[in-house]
Order: structure tokens, then C-alpha cells, then sequence
């Protein structure tokens, strides 16, 4: 089955309307314009730095730019959206009066390519994106975007890997996508995907240990001793250090994913980001029936303070991310 006829059939039963059928489309069809990009590599000319900083004052590569550029332009016409918001930009961006439906109802947010760290070593990178509601009037502001993630009426994520995957939710399942390039459509290849409820496989940076809080240090410290430990498994540890390439691997086989607070930091409160990288994946965990967690409270339950908050991240198998919390709580 097609996404096209994936998404015309979840219309007809009541779960999206057309308006975020044409947003998820769009953003579908912007995705691959990414995938092509990143495809290319160095005979492209997309390697490398672009010379520029995002707002996290982190150095911009070319594909960064390019991606972002990509989802802007394919969604400022469709009439459907109010704006968006991007890991890459100051600030909301309004979708102008003329190419929008006056009761345009979506609000779109993006990190147009996440692991960028991975791109000049052809490692696989991906785009995800959260689809809110838009309650506002007027001119629209940041604010209008500072929902919860129990909010998003959408999520989902692309990753450029061997092939190119659309991973997707409207709150009814998480299903899988894989983009059949001679097509040049996504075909829905598992639908349903469920996360094991336990697993023996952790992922996060080691190499931060000593900076971690001490219910980081307890919580990993016992899943090193292994088997004669208080877990009482053996743990195998997997780290990408792109975050959708890592979600992508817990989805198929389960696992936890955490990128906890440390030293380094604290003071932002976490590395990643809440609206674009957190909220769009633990959607999309708790629909594989996985749990997704700031190691103190339910990801989605976290009411935003600003566009660009870092959180502590843990998600993946139900089981296991209970098991990290019960170290942070106690
Ligand atoms: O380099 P680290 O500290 O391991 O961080 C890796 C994490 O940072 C991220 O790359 C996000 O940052 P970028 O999108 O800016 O690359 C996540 O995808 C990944 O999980």
C-alpha cells in the first residue's frame, strides 16, 4: 500500500482530515527531495560546513541549510498550515496571508536533519517532524507553538539510511515506510510496528559518563555488571549519535535510548530538543507501545516553556525505560 492511499484511507476512517493529509504529503514529498540531496554526497557538493550558526550556536553544515531550505519551501503553499518552526531558525516562521487558508489549522515543526555530525561520514542522518494544532488568531507567535506532546495530531521521521524510511503516526499506530526509489513512492512495509517490551541492548554517549548525574552512573553502572549484577542480563550498547538512526534500530528490535542530563548541559537542561527531536519520537514510541520519559516524567506530559527547550531524553522498550526512571525517582 501506497502512503497516498495509507493516508486517503486513515481519512475516510476519521483519523486525519485533508488539510494534515496534505501536510504529512508534503512533508512525504520534501523528504525525498532530502533523500536525493543526501544521496548525492560528495559529487553533489553537499559535504562539509556551510559556514553558518544555527540558534544553539552550533555550526550549520551545507545539508543542514539545504534540508532546511527543502521542507520551508515545499510547505509555505498548501493553504493548510499556519507556520512552522525549525531546529535551524530563530523563530516561528508564519506561512504568508496569501498562501493561507484563513482557518489554516497546522502547525508544522522540523529538525530538517538530525545527526548532522554523521553526513561527511556517509552514516545514516534523518528529518523529523510534529504536527500541532493552531488554536491562535492574529499574528502568529512562538507561543502559539508551546504545546504538550500529547497535543501533536502528527508525528513521524525519514531516515537516509541503505533505504529511505518514512516512519509515521496520527495517533492510531506507528507504521513504517519504505520509499521505493524507481516509483519514487513510500510503500507501507510494517505496519504496526510493536517494541519489545524488554530488551538486553542500552544506547547512549559513554564517553559523558563521568559527567552524568549519579542515577545515571547507578542505572548504567548495573547494566555493565551484567548477568552477576542486579539486572541479572547481560547488555549489549549500540550508539549511532544520530538520533533516528538509534530510534530506528529500538523500533525494529527494541532497546533504550537516553541522553540524560550531564555536566555539560545542566544548564540548558538536557542536549535535545523537546519539540523537535523528544516530542515527535516518544509519539511515535508509545505508539510502537514502547515508553518514552524524561527519566522523571512522561515526555508528552511536559508543558514546553519555550521553542527550543532541551530535555533529558530515555525511551525505547516499556520495561527497561520504567527501570531507568525507577533510578532517577528513587
Ligand atoms: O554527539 P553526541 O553527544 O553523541 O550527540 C548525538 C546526538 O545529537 C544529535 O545528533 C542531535 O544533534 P544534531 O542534529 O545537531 O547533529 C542526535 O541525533 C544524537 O542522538
Amino acid at each position: 500500500m501506497s502512503l497516498t492511499r495509507f493516508l486517503l484511507e486513515a481519512q475516510h476512517q476519521g483519523q486525519i482530515d485533508a488539510e494534515l493529509r496534505l501536510c504529512i504529503t508534503v512533508v512525504a514529498q520534501a523528504c525525498k527531495a532530502i533523500s536525493i540531496a543526501v544521496g548525492k554526497g560528495a559529487l553533489g557538493g553537499v559535504l562539509g560546513d556551510a559556514g553558518t550558526g544555527n540558534i544553539q550556536g552550533e555550526a550549520q553544515k551545507k545539508l543542514d541549510v539545504i534540508s532546511n531550505e527543502i521542507l520551508m519551501d515545499a510547505n509555505a503553499w498548501g493553504g493548510h498550515l499556519a507556520g512552522m518552526a525549525s531546529e535551524e531558525m530563530d523563530h516561528a516562521v508564519p506561512v504568508p496571508k496569501h498562501d493561507r487558508d484563513d482557518d489554516a489549522k497546522y502547525l508544522l515543526l522540523f529538525d530538517p536533519l538530525d545527526g548532522s555530525s554523521n553526513i561527511d561520514v556517509n552514516i545514516s542522518v534523518g528529518t523529523i517532524f510534529s504536527v500541532l494544532p493552531y488554536q491562535g488568531s492574529g499574528e502568529l507567535r512562538d507561543e502559539d507553538f508551546l504545546q504538550p506532546g500529547t497535543a501533536q495530531v502528527a508525528a513521524g521521521y525519514c531516515t537516509y539510511g541503505p533505504s529511505t524510511m518514512l516512519v509515521l503516526t496520527v495517533g492510531h499506530g506507528t507504521h513504517a515506510f519504505t520509499l521505493d526509489r524507481e516509483v519514487g513512492s513510500f510503500v507501507l512495509t510494517t505496519p504496526n510496528v510493536t517494541i519489545p517490551e524488554d530488551t538486553r541492548e542500552f544506547a547512549v554517549n559513554m564517553s559523558n559518563q563521568r559527567f552524568w548525574e549519579p542515577q545515571m552512573q547507578n542505572y548504567v553502572g548495573d547494566l555493565l555488571k551484567g548477568k552477576t549484577g542486579p539486572r541479572e542480563k547481560d547488555f549489549n550498547m549500540r550508539w549511532v549519535a544520530s538520533m533516528v538512526a538509534d530510534v530506528h534500530r529500538i523500533l525494529t528490535r527494541g532497546g533504550i535510548f537516553s541522553y540524560p542530563l550531564d555536566e555539560k548541559c545542566a544548564d540548558k537542561g538536557g542536549k535535545l530538543r523537546l519539540m523537535y527531536e523528544a516530542n515527535p519520537m516518544a509519539l511515535l514510541v508509545e505508539q510502537a507501545g514502547g515508553a518514552a520519559s524524561t527519566g522523571r516524567q512522561r515526555m508528552l506530559d511536559v508543558t514546553p516553556a519555550n521553542l527550543h527547550q532541551r530535555v533529558p531524553v530515555f525511551l525505547g522498550s516499556r520495561n527497561e525505560v520504567e527501570a531507568a526512571e525507577k533510578y532517577h525517582r528513587d
